[in-house]
């Protein structure tokens, strides 16, 4: 994946990164001048505050793009913005209450909701004390449009959180088994094949496929075939780690991806799984299996020839009879894996 696609699926998987990146190009681009100003203008305190928010705001943003921390440099960023904006106030009377509304949205896209509204409560205050008003009515009619203003940034930040939320799931989620999807499996697999190859830890991959699959289907019908595949991927996530990620790739065919896992310990695992699928019934006179091939994660690897690999395994295993477990490359199966001989053996790790 390029550099460019990398930031941009970035950018649109993470709502509040987006956000932060947003508010940190424009508070840059529409503050700056305003530094110039003040300064040529000798008010010297209110340009140092702007300068100093303009730098603060832009290396959160480097930041957050290099750890993720969203959450904790959104709220940095709402928390400064705020008390700029307050101190403003009290330096330039009137013209300090302009910032306040945009200063009110922005804690909404910023941080979590709690803070940010304890921002808003804070600046507020600080403005009607701080700020000067002709009369009450002027205070007045500012505190209602500002609280206008802050309602609408709350319910409409509310509203985008929770569609974008709902629609990456709709867009990596497959909604019969609730496991992520392909589409799911093309932004971890390669981050994850990048990480392990970068720390040197071993990986595996493996693309595991319901037995027959046609037959049951054709014998019990659709949707008891669909209710096996929930079962299987229910019974698959009880036997593996936390860490282990497991995605329907389509139809019948899931891929396994475990991470800081040896040969030795792959093979342990989706021994578990095949035996987990193999051992109860899924329903009467309904037995299931499943053939399982396995690739680790070798110096060389991409992660289509890891993908490639683990589906060669696969397929070797339904040649060979089904209801197995295959590494590949062959020299990483210790034995024959089908029925009972389950016992995982000592194998070589590779890169
Ligand atoms: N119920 C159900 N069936 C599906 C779904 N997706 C794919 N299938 C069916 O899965 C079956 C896959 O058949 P095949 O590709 O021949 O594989 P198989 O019968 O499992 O044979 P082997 O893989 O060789 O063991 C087809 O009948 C598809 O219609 C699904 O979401 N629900």
């Amino acid at each position: 994946m390029s550099t460019s696609s990398t930031l941009y699926s970035r950018l649109r998987g993470d709502l509040r990164l987006s956000m932060i990146t947003l508010f940190g190009a424009l508070t840059f681009v529409g503050i700056a001048p305003f530094v110039a100003i003040r300064a040529s203008r000798a008010e010297w305190l209110a340009a140092g505050l702007d300068a100093g928010m303009m730098l603060i705001i832009a290396g959160s943003v480097a930041y957050v793009w290099r750890t993720g921390r969203t959450e904790l440099v959104g709220s940095i960023n709402a928390v400064v913005v705020s008390l700029v904006c307050a101190v403003l106030t009290g330096l330039l009377g009137e013209a300090g209450h302009f910032w306040t509304y945009t200063a009110l949205a922005a804690n909404f896209m910023l941080a979590p909701r709690w803070l940010a509204a304890a921002c808003c409560a804070v600046l507020l205050s600080a403005q009607l004390w701080l700020g000067s008003f002709s009369d009450l009515v002027a205070a007045a009619a500012f505190l209602t449009s500002a609280l206008l203003v802050t309602l609408f940034a709350a319910v409409f930040v509310g509203l985008s959180e929770r569609q974008h939320r709902q629609l990456l799931a709709m867009a990596t989620l497959d909604p019969l088994t609730g496991a992520p999807n392909r589409r799911a499996l093309e932004v971890e697999l390669p981050e994850a094949v990048q990480h392990h190859r970068q720390r040197a830890e071993p990986m595996a991959l493996a693309v595991l496929d319901l037995d027959h699959f046609k037959r049951i289907n054709d014998r019990h019908g659709h949707e008891i075939g669909d209710r096996v595949l929930v079962d299987l991927v229910a019974r698959i996530q009880g036997v593996l780690r936390k860490r282990d990620r497991l995605f329907r790739l389509g139809g019948e065919e899931f891929v396994l991806l475990l991470p800081a896992t040896s040969a030795g310990g792959a093979r342990a695992a989706l021994e578990k799984v095949r035996r987990a699928v193999e051992a109860q019934p899924m329903g009467p006179d309904l037995r299931a299996t499943v053939s399982v091939g396995v690739a680790m994660l070798a110096a060389e690897d991409d992660w289509p020839s890891l993908l490639a690999r683990a589906d060669e395994a696969m397929y070797e295993a339904k040649r060979r009879g089904r209801n197995q477990v295959r590494m590949y490359p062959p020299s990483l199966l210790a034995g024959d894996r089908r029925g009972g001989n389950t016992d995982p053996q000592p194998l070589p790790a590779t890169g």
